[in-house]
């Protein structure tokens, strides 16, 4: 069953000059029994399986999936779907369109609706208003309490692949308590919904896929995109995490199964920045995959077929991007997440002109390596320009990183970017990338190629480079060694080092070994997360330096703003944002980036700075500008506390 979202309106008070009509908030009160949205298909019958009586519109014809996209693109409006959410004001007579209608869910119906069922929190009156009496056991129970209980269930299971599914079951039954379950114990699920046990679901998705998360857009639906857009319930999307699943982690080619991190990506949007869940739309692009296990496993749920390239693939692209600007606007965020380098670079460069579009695994991470470093400071005093850094790894992650934290020298030290980038040294799978190898390598790697005799081994290059910074981005797993680390320990007093691949299977070392080899020095954070460490009778807590700190709030900014490009100062922002939250406290036990209990409120001022600058750069379209904007965020975001139907 498909579902409006009167569940997403918003139980806030209003904040001047913070435009509302975006969040669909509404003041406190009953709100009208759920309402539905149902394609009314011309099966013939206007009852839906569950017996609920489907209301019938004069809207012309059934589905226009044979019609083609090009029949259709002429003549309709390219402001976005955003008022007239179903097109059907926009079409000409002769258009065909979709038969969407609406109608109450009640009853059994309405406890299968994961958007409005409170499972046994309905209340005696709405039970009795709602004709669910009988379809439960006689006892009410609050919504805190059901949280525990679920609590309770999740701890008995061992194997986290199991408390994955468990959650992923109550996303499709009970969307409200999976987001407060989710909020209020933030950081023991996010291993769960996240990295590492979400690399595992992917791998495993085709044998514990239930029911389709988000919309699978395959070489099938060429020429057709515009419309399977469409068949998504939800009209007012504002984020799209789309994947084509060929780099998930540090796990590679995962073709179609790839979904997991859309979805996943997409609940932490949610429950740590506040976008609310219909506003939500996970993607995964399926040309094929290259993974020949997968291509031979009998329950892989996509393509069998080697990866489209080429012009094949970048018309498909093009064809969604095309097909999301004109569905949804120019406002609409597209999260690019765990494509392959080479398309990752390239769509970044070739859309980032004319949508809405963030590369995570680019500039998300950038923007939270940034923030841990710039936080670290905060403590050891110095500056960046003082540091040197070697990065093992030369793709998204790492040399999106670094460009940032050139970019960051350049702006505080007032020299050329060139000059900035001479401190940052990247080995990748040849060794030390070099001015020698400036030909043959990509071209997202040459301007780190600095002049250097080649060296191979990582170790070679530490002992030779002596970094301050050591920085993993390999999605090679167990590529710090004894040795690197001992020698990182012996070149510095503080050695930084951060394995940053995931998932946890991916990390370049873990904490145990980063803390054990150098002798309780080392300031460590990782991708993935790692319980804390005793070492000679401290406690060291290692941070997670995830891009999970910085998206969230990120696309937050970038909504309320009604902002419609992203730039670096922006990535900048968020950075400075998250580095302010590091309290002396933390930074004694280790870390280098707050806890993720208090995650809503550091998206919101993140969201807050992204915002600012937004309106700063002339790129926001949401005026006049809020003047508390923190407070803004704040008002703006999803809760999942149940509402009262009348
Ligand atoms: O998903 C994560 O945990 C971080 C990330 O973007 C990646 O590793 O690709
Ligand atoms: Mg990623």
């Amino acid at each position: 069953m498909f579902s409006l979202s009167p569940s997403s309106f918003l139980n806030k008070t209003v904040v001047p000059g913070c435009s509302t009509h975006l969040f669909l908030r509404q003041p406190r009160t009953l709100i009208t029994p759920p309402a539905s949205l149902r394609v009314f298909s011309s099966l013939g019958s206007n009852r839906d399986p569950n017996g609920s009586l489907l209301i019938e519109t004069t809207a012309a014809s059934s589905s226009s999936l044979e019609t083609s996209a090009t029949d259709i693109v002429p003549k309709s409006t390219v402001s976005g779907g955003v008022q007239d959410v179903y097109g059907e004001d926009a079409a000409t007579e002769d258009m065909p369109i979709t038969p969407w209608s609406l109608s109450v869910a009640s009853g059994y119906t309405l406890l299968r609706d994961p958007h409005h069922n409170k499972g046994l929190a309905f209340s005696h009156r709405e039970r009795d208003a709602h004709y669910l009496r009988g379809l439960l056991p006689p006892t009410v129970i609050s919504q805190d309490l059901q949280v525990k209980k679920m609590m309770h269930t999740l701890r008995q299971y061992q194997v986290p692949l199991q408390r994955y599914m468990a959650m992923m079951d109550l996303q499709e039954t009970n969307e409200r308590l999976f987001y407060k379950l989710l909020i209020d114990h933030v950081e023991e699920l996010l291993p769960v919904v996240y990295t590492p046990t979400v690399g595992e679901a992917c791998q495993k998705y085709g044998s514990i896929f239930l029911r389709p998360q988000g919309l699978f857009i395959s070489l099938k639906e060429k020429g057709k995109i515009h419309e399977v857009l469409r068949n998504w319930p939800e009209k007012n999307i504002q984020v799209i995490v789309v994947t084509d699943g060929e780099r998930i982690l540090g796990l590679g080619d995962l073709g179609c199964q790839g979904m997991g991190i859309p979805v996943g990506k997409l609940s932490l949007y949610t429950a740590l920045g506040g976008v609310r869940p219909s506003a939500c739309l996970p993607v995964t692009i399926d040309v094929g995959t290259n993974n020949e296990k997968l291509l031979n496993d009998e329950f892989y749920i996509g393509l069998r077929q080697r990866r489209a390239t080429g012009e094949e693939y970048s018309e498909l692209m093009h064809e969604f991007m095309t097909a999301v600007k004109q569905n949804y606007g120019e406002k609409v965020v597209i999260q690019f997440e765990d494509f392959a380098n080479h398309n990752a670079f390239d769509l970044l460069a070739k859309y980032g002109t004319t949508h809405l579009v963030f590369n995570d695994d680019i500039q998300g991470t950038a923007s939270v390596v940034l923030a841990g470093l710039i936080a670290a400071l905060r403590f050891v005093g110095g500056s960046l320009s003082n540091h040197r850094f070697l990065f093992l790894g030369a793709g998204e992650a790492g040399t999106g990183i670094a460009e940032l934290i050139a970019l960051e020298i350049s702006k505080k030290s007032q020299i050329p970017l060139e000059e900035a980038r001479k401190n940052i040294w990247l080995v990748d799978s040849k060794g030390l990338i070099v001015s020698s190898r400036k030909e043959s390598i990509q071209h997202f790697k040459k301007p780190w190629a600095h002049d250097h005799e080649p060296i191979r081994e990582l170790v070679d290059a530490v002992k030779a480079i002596k970094p301050t910074v050591l920085i993993g981005t390999s999605g090679v797993g167990q590529t710090f060694t004894q040795d690197v680390v001992e020698t990182m320990a012996e070149l510095n007093e503080k050695p930084i080092i951060l394995s940053l691949s995931n998932p946890t299977s991916q990390s370049e070392c873990t904490a145990e070994q980063a803390y054990t080899w150098s002798q309780g020095r080392a300031i460590f954070a990782s991708g993935s997360p790692f319980a804390p460490v005793e070492y000679e009778g401290k406690t060291f807590v290692p941070g997670q330096a995830n891009n999970a700190y910085i998206f969230p709030g990120f696309g937050l900014g970038l909504i309320m703003s009604g902002t419609i490009r992203v730039h670096d100062d922006m990535l900048l922002a968020a950075s400075e944002a998250l580095a302010e939250e590091l309290m002396e406290e933390h930074y004694e036990k280790g870390m280098i980036y707050p806890p993720f209990r208090n995650i809503r409120k550091i998206s919101a001022r993140i969201a807050a700075k992204v915002a600012a600058k937004a309106y700063e750069l002339g790129l926001a379209t949401r005026l006049p500008q809020p003047k508390e904007l923190e407070q803004c965020a704040e008002s703006s975001m999803y809760s999942p506390s149940y509402r009262s139907y009348r």
